[in-house]
């Protein structure tokens, strides 16, 4: 396996950015999302890796060897990358051993090597045992792990996964988001997995890169994806975080820092250096937010909606100081809140987005 560098990588149509200066380094091994809404650049970005699209401007770098820069390209079938794409294109009359070897047989490979490496790619996936089925009597999972093998058989330093999940039922998502855990788990194969649902990103990714617009806006672990996110696009896009406009009081101190929210003093995380100043956000979750009790200061407002989603109620609540500033979070319990009731929350927890948007985790 191989490591993966992109080095300010820019893609032009015409005169649109869809990537732009856009660096990234997944380590060997690694297993890296491409995150982001419809639009972002994800697929171009795959494209050029994969190498069916040549660079505008900066380098790609497979296993430390130049790929792709403003020089030249080197062709997709000598990068030794292996894709799964969401439709699986199997071929429907051959067997899934004759899938799997299908390369093998047109590179003319000896039959005995290609039937240990059809073996062993199949064993990679779960799959020995089921070399003789044709696709059409396999579960979708089972076709997406016969595509998974098909690509594994050229021993590819790396597989980028094209919204592999996107075709199939929610239940199968699930099951196969665990076998791809257990797969590169077992494989320690470089991953580079594009996809525009965050929990399966969340679920499975080392790191995740969150595209927006053709740029990288953060690169990092889904746990720092939530807890601080470095702008507000990933805030408000990761976990529908509530992003809200702050005054920052006082410098950072302990992690910390004094906000004035909606005219609400309160105390949220954030990053080291911070300090004051007078338009900044914050984003609050959830588990941020508490109905403030009688005498306790807080946010003063009105329930606008409270809408029951099972062992909790969604509320959409507008605060007096900007009702048009909705706030929805959820509240445990079923009853206690209806439209139009009064209600006053404070604000306990949060993260103050920081002063200068993206920062991104390289690895050194
Ligand atoms: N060959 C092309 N010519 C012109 N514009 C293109 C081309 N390919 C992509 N684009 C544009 O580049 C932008 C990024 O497209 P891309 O397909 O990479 O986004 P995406 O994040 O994969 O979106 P989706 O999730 O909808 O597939 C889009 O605005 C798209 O219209």
């Amino acid at each position: 396996m191989a490591g993966l560098t992109l080095s300010n990588v820019t893609k032009t149509f015409g005169d649109f950015d869809a990537v732009k200066d856009v660096s990234i380094d997944v380590r060997d091994g690694e297993f890296l999302a491409v995150l982001g809404p419809s639009g972002c650049g994800k697929t171009t970005l795959l494209r050029l890796v994969a190498g069916f699209e040549q660079v505008s401007g900066g380098d790609i770098r497979i296993g430390g060897k130049t790929v792709s820069d403003a020089g030249g390209s080197v062709p997709p079938e000598k990068r030794r990358v292996g894709i799964v794409f969401q439709n699986y294109a199997l071929w429907p009359h051959m067997t899934v051993a004759e899938n799997v070897g299908y390369s093998l047989k047109v590179a003319s490979v000896d039959k005995a090597e290609a039937k240990r490496k059809v073996d062993e790619a199949l064993a990679l996936v779960d799959l020995t045992g089921l070399a003789d089925r044709r696709p059409a009597n396999l579960s979708g999972g089972q076709r997406q792990r016969v595509a998974l093998a098909r690509c594994l058989v050229a021993a590819p330093s790396l597989v980028l996964f094209d919204e592999p999940l996107a075709n199939l039922d929610v239940h199968l998502r699930a099951s196969m988001e665990d076998e791809f855990a257990a797969f590169h788990k077992r494989t320690g194969t470089t991953i580079v997995y594009i996809t525009h649902d965050q929990s399966e990103a969340m679920a499975l990714a080392d790191r995740i890169a969150v595209m927006d617009h053709g740029r990288l806006a953060q690169l990092a672990t889904p746990r720092e994806l939530y807890t601080e996110p470095a702008s507000e696009m990933v805030a408000s896009f990761i976990a529908q975080g509530i992003v809200l406009p702050a005054k920052v009081l006082s410098a950072e101190e302990g992690g910390k820092a004094r906000v004035e929210v909606l005219g609400q003093e309160a105390t949220v995380r954030c990053r080291a250096g911070d300090g004051p100043r007078a338009a900044a956000s914050i984003c609050v979750r959830t588990p941020d937010l508490e109905i403030a009790g009688e005498g306790e200061p807080g946010i003063d407002g009105t329930v606008v909606r409270a809408v029951y989603k099972g062992g909790a109620l969604r509320i959409d609540f507008a605060p007096a100081a900007d009702p048009e500033r909705l706030i929805s979070f959820e509240y445990p319990g079923h009853e206690g809140f209806e439209e139009g009731a009064r209600l006053r929350l404070r604000i306990v927890s949060g993260w103050l987005i920081p002063r200068n948007g993206t920062e991104n985790r390289q690895y050194a």
